[in-house]
């Protein structure tokens, strides 16, 4: 990409974005498993399962894989399990990636408002914004379960921009995901994905976001001042 964009507003994710979720979301899946009598998954193993969802979460961990699905009986069992977990483990051990914030900053000093849109479920998305810091510079924070529809539909993206009031029409998505660049393509959008991010253990470069940065620093060199 060459010349600059100057995007009518900004959707940022949460997970493998603008924060390092994993070592929370291990623990709870490892916690879960122990008390399931099964085996401990890791966190290699649950940073390629994340994404989708906190219950899409649970039931990868359950069968050890990305693709399909437990037995009902068992995931029944789990979730619950699980969601009491996570409640009480949501940012102890999550980092925020280093340059965020100040990338933040950045975009709010050159006249972009901001709007967080996950898969995570809001019970889970607000308090763990806000243990980080993070909360406040969103004016908009959509979330797993807001819409009907999670990403890659592009439902929770145009969503965000009804509730900004603003045209989804060159509006800018930040993620790391196939999803993200799915979600953003079906809604006009333009995306930047991290490469620091989880995308299933696949190279986001893949999926041909219009720029692949390793840090929120390099915003500056393809974002100009609204
Ligand atoms: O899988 C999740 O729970 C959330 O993932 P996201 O923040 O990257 O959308
Ligand atoms: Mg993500």
């Amino acid at each position: 990409m060459t010349a600059k964009l100057k995007p009518s507003f900004v959707l940022i994710d949460l997970d493998g974005t603008l924060i390092d979720s994993v070592p929370d979301l291990a623990y709870c899946v490892d916690e879960m498993m122990k008390q399931l009598d099964m085996p401990v998954r890791g966190q290699d193993a649950v940073r390629d399962w994340v994404g989708n969802g906190v219950q899409r979460l649970t039931e990868r961990a359950l069968i050890n894989s990305v693709d399909g699905m437990p037995e009902q009986e068992l995931m029944d069992k789990a979730y619950p399990i699980f969601l009491e977990l996570y409640k009480d483990n949501n940012s102890q051990r999550s980092v925020v990636y280093e340059g965020v914030e100040d990338g933040l900053k950045w975009m709010q000093a050159q006249g972009y408002r901001l709007a967080c849109v996950t898969n995570k479920a809001e019970a889970f998305t607000l308090p763990l914004l806000k243990a980080k810091g993070l909360h406040d510079y969103f004016e908009v924070i959509v979330s797993g379960d807001t819409c009907a529809k999670k990403k890659p539909d592009p439902m929770p993206l145009l969503h965000a921009a009804d509730l900004l009031g603003e045209s989804a029409e060159n509006a800018l998505m930040l993620g790391d995901s196939q999803s993200d660049v799915k979600a953003a393509r079906a809604a006009g959008f333009n995306i930047f994905c991290m490469t620091y991010g989880y995308n299933h253990g696949e190279d986001i470069r893949d999926y041909n976001p219009d720029v692949v940065m390793d840090s929120f620093a390099e915003l500056p060199n393809y974002l100009e001042a609204k």
